[in-house]
């Protein structure tokens, strides 16, 4: 007879690092809503026929361990204390007014990175703009606290996705409150150096009147490149062409009817670079995109183009745009960013006659700071209390429709990813290969199913490693540890009224500590679906139960015969263990059967070993939810 505790064993691949089964760390997660309402009047009884459940539940207190569950859930992501949120920049008061009403809002502008570091560790949130560098050792230093990083404004260039990615920290930005004022900049820099403003200003200011040395050029009729046709980049397009310029743009990843709509023609990079008098960029910083404009681009375009650079400095190389300002190929620069910001105080390219320089102002309105204090506070609260954010950089966007249909499945697939992983035995093939199927009667194309499969990676992962897994880093680090989470979707005939009938999940080539929980196909499988926003368990290998996964489960297989139910729950009574729920699955009338026991309370050893002495017992495990 086997028996065994939900202790952890090495069962990833041989590298795999395991330390102790983390039972304190609760089943919830940073990315779920309350469940607590539109609990149906229900009576819970024998639902399949296979199945005999007796339900030691009222609906009373279904209804309380719901709130229960969803209270930790809260408590996990807020603690009980108010978040900490640090503004590392300077933000709009109206953000910092919503922020205050939520957290302790410290504002520390000009932190070095040492004192960054030291700092984060007693956060829970970091507010920042462009001016901060939120690197790996940021990340690292607030690791298990610090929850969501909000980058101010669009680019997150200064912030080192991958990092947040691997130490699950969620990342969102503010992309469109900015857009008007870097558009309205981006025009401005262009009329200004096409009629050298800056210059005839400061020609004037030290006392003289050089009309015929600032002559300057018309922009009707002229091509100007929109070069990044995002936002930014659209509303350029559409400015200049009512300076009546003729507008093409380059954008590998813009749609050409949105641009057509706008009378713009996407062309390629060379042509756009070769055909243009004014080149105006509007791309991200990205490897990709990072010296895009070298000393090659620049030689590909017209003699005495105009270049407008409000986009990021690391677009250009700055040493080939000062040889080609020298050599007058390229007649005038527009600079608002910089590599190295602040640029150093004697920089050949911003003190080049032919220069107009503004020292990153591109989001830089009244009205842009305010909006994008609000939209980044917005953000980060939301993410402080459990929400998806729509501007997540680093996570999937879930839309809110589709979190609320699946909020009930959520914790039913953590709880499979839990349950699954304890039924692993001990032998060395590791884990690698889990299989996931939501059998659903809609349109499987229509099921967003990447919340589920990073709640089946958390609840397979956790119990035996040191891992924190939320949705941010769940495909990270299910990789990272080599385990392939394969998904299909399959159609059944049933209720169209809820996205998935139910979950099964298999893992592959491993033996099990339950033998029965192995399926005819080789793999430890088991499924569950809700019940009145319950998970429950439906079936173990070629059992069908029905337990409802809340607290501890034992499984026991045994000879089905009468007397069996009240023997162990007589055995778990004499403990003081509290049975909440128990159901029996068969095979056929007295052979084999699978009685499923949901206990409140972990039985000791000494309860456990008394049902493993039952007589007509042949194998039974204590699984933790
Ligand atoms: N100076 C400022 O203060 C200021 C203010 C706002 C935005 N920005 C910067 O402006 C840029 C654009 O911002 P946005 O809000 O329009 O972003 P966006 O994401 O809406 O647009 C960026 C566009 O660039 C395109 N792109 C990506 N790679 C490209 C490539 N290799 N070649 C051409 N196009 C490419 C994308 O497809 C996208 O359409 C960003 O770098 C942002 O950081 C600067
Ligand atoms: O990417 C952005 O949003 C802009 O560059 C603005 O940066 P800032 O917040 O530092 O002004």
């Amino acid at each position: 007879m086997a028996s065994s505790s939900s202790s952890t064993k090495s069962i990833f691949s041989p590298s795999f690092a395991i330390s102790s089964s983390n039972s304190s760390r609760s089943s919830s997660t940073l990315f779920l809503h309350n469940h607590t309402t539109s609990i149906p009047n229900i009576s819970l009884k024998a639902s399949r026929s296979e199945s005999r459940c007796y339900s030691l539940l009222t609906n009373n207190a279904i209804v309380e361990s719901i709130s229960e569950a969803s209270r930790k859930l809260q408590t996990t992501v807020l603690g009980e204390e108010k978040p900490t949120i640090l503004v590392s920049e300077k933000l709009g008061e109206a953000g910092l007014e919503l922020l205050r009403s939520i957290g302790n809002v410290e504002c520390c502008y000009d932190l070095s990175s040492e004192d960054l570091c030291k700092k984060i560790k007693e956060c829970d949130a970091l507010i920042v703009r462009s001016g901060t560098k939120v690197s790996k050792e940021v990340f690292e230093a607030g690791k298990g606290r610090l929850k969501v990083v909000g980058r101010a404004g669009v680019g997150i260039d200064n912030v080192d996705l991958r990092a947040a990615t691997e130490l699950g920290c969620l990342v969102v930005n503010a992309p469109t409150a900015n857009t008007i004022a870097a558009a309205e900049h981006g025009i401005a820099l262009l009329t200004a150096m096409a009629r050298n403003v800056a210059q005839a200003d400061a020609s004037m200011k030290a006392g003289k009147w050089q009309r015929s040395k600032y002559v300057g050029v018309s922009l009707v009729g002229k091509t100007l490149a929109v070069m990044g046709f995002g936002k930014v980049g659209t509303e350029v397009a559409r400015r200049a062409k009512g300076l009546g310029m003729n507008v093409i743009a380059h954008d590998p990843y813009a749609a050409a009817d949105r641009a057509r709509a706008t009378g713009v023609e996407l062309v390629s990079f060379e042509e756009a670079i070769s055909s243009a008098d004014f080149i105006s960029l509007h791309m991200p910083l990205t490897p990709t995109t990072q010296n895009i404009f070298s000393d090659d681009a620049f030689q590909k375009m017209k003699n005495g183009v105009r270049i407008i650079n409000v986009a990021r400095g690391g677009v250009i190389d700055e040493d080939a745009l000062l040889r080609a300002l020298d050599s007058g190929k390229v007649a005038q620069a527009a600079l608002d960013v910089f590599v190295e910001e602040p640029p150093s105080k004697d920089s050949k390219l911003v003190q080049h006659e032919n220069v107009i320089a503004t020292p990153h102002l591109g989001a830089s309105t009244k009205e842009a700071q305010e909006g994008v204090a609000i939209e980044i506070a917005e953000a980060v609260m939301g993410a402080l209390n459990g929400e998806l954010s729509a501007t997540a950089v680093n996570a999937p966007m879930v839309p809110s429709e589709v979190l609320s249909e699946l909020s009930p499945y959520v914790l039913l697939a953590e709880k499979l990813g839990r349950l699954a992983v304890q039924l692993v035995g001990g032998g060395n093939n590791g884990i690698q290969s889990v299989k996931v199927a939501y059998k659903t009667a809609r349109n499987p194309d229509d099921l967003d199913t990447r919340l589920l499969r990073a709640m089946i990676t958390k609840g397979i992962i956790e119990p035996i490693s040191d891992a924190y897994i939320n949705l941010v880093n769940a495909d990270f680090i299910a990789k990272e540890k080599g385990l392939r989470i394969s998904e299909e979707r399959v159609v059944v005939e049933t209720s169209l009224e809820f996205p998935i009938h139910s979950i099964q999940v298999q893992i592959a080539n491993v033996d099990s500590k339950f033998a029965s929980a192995i399926c005819e196909s080789g793999q430890i499988s088991i499924e569950g679906r809700v019940k009145y926003g319950i998970p429950h368990l439906t079936r173990v290998g070629s059992f069908a139960v029905d337990v409802s996964l809340e607290g501890n489960l034992i499984l026991c297989k045994q000879v089905d015969q009468p007397g069996m139910i009240g023997e162990v729950g007589h055995i778990l009574g004499g403990h003081n263990v509290n049975v909440s729920f128990m159901s029996v699955g068969r095979t056929f009338k007295r052979k084999e059967a699978i009685m499923a026991i949901g206990v409140d309370e972990e039985p000791n050893k000494d309860a456990l070993h008394k049902i493993g002495e039952v007589s007509a017992i042949q194998e039974f495990v204590f699984l933790k939810l």
